[in-house]
């Protein structure tokens, strides 16, 4: 069955239509890999996806449902990743991981939190406002809800490889693999080519002028 399906999808930005009519499903254990060159709208395209702003045309559904009309559900069972990672600056990586799962009704001990950080690579740095981590370790922090939210159905993930180093791209790639396995469906977007020894989907957006 669909996780994730859309019909005659289409955004406008500024008076350009980034794409239109676009029709597709994300199965459970499916991965879409969404490409296209900057500015081609693949990030306007995982916003509407996720909910975060409403398409200039179409529908999306979550398990055959509009999202508008599972809302709460839908947010239950997805995991958003962008550009903007989240995470307060003055808050360590333990206070903004406790705080996240608060808000997404996740249990998970700070025993748990501790060692997620640590499988992280995040030893000593656990404790200390985040804004004195650098840039991929702040990735890393905001990362770590993909390790406590595996029972989600769907990931989307807006180019999470960036300023990861070899073994953080390797450590979330081994992530998303094994979400992939357990049957969850993610949708992403890199530029990087991916790193994910699994059957992928491919969606190219070409950019219009
Ligand atoms: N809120 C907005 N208001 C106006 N224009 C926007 C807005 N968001 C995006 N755009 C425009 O839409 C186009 C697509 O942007 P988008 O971020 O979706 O591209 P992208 O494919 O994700 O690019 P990149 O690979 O650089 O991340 C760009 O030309 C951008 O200027």
């Amino acid at each position: 069955m669909a996780v994730l399906s859309v019909t005659n999808l289409s955004v406008v930005k500024r008076d350009r239509l980034l794409f239109e009519n676009l029709n597709f499903a994300v199965k459970q254990g499916g991965l879409l890999y969404v490409k296209g060159q900057n500015g081609a709208g693949k990030t306007s395209m995982l916003r509407v996806l996720a909910g975060l702003v409403a398409a200039d045309s179409g529908e999306v559904y979550f398990s055959q449902q509009n999202i508008q009309d599972c809302r709460e559900n839908y947010h239950q069972n997805l995991v958003y990743f962008g550009h903007k990672l989240g995470i307060n600056q003055t808050l360590s990586a333990v206070e903004n991981l406790q705080f996240w799962c608060k808000q997404h009704l996740v249990s998970i001990s700070v025993d748990t939190i501790y060692d997620t950080l640590a499988q992280l690579n995040l030893v000593g740095l656990e404790d200390i406002p985040v804004a004195n981590l650098s840039a991929g370790q702040q990735r890393r922090v905001a990362l770590a809800r993909f390790w406590f939210k595996r029972d989600a159905k769907l990931w989307i993930l807006d180019e999470p490889f960036t300023a990861l180093d070899t073994q953080g791209i390797d450590l979330l790639s081994n992530q998303i693999t094994q979400f992939l396995s357990g049957g969850g469906a993610v949708v992403m977007t890199s530029h990087q080519a991916l790193r994910i020894d699994y059957p992928t989907d491919e969606l190219t957006l070409e950019y219009r002028i």
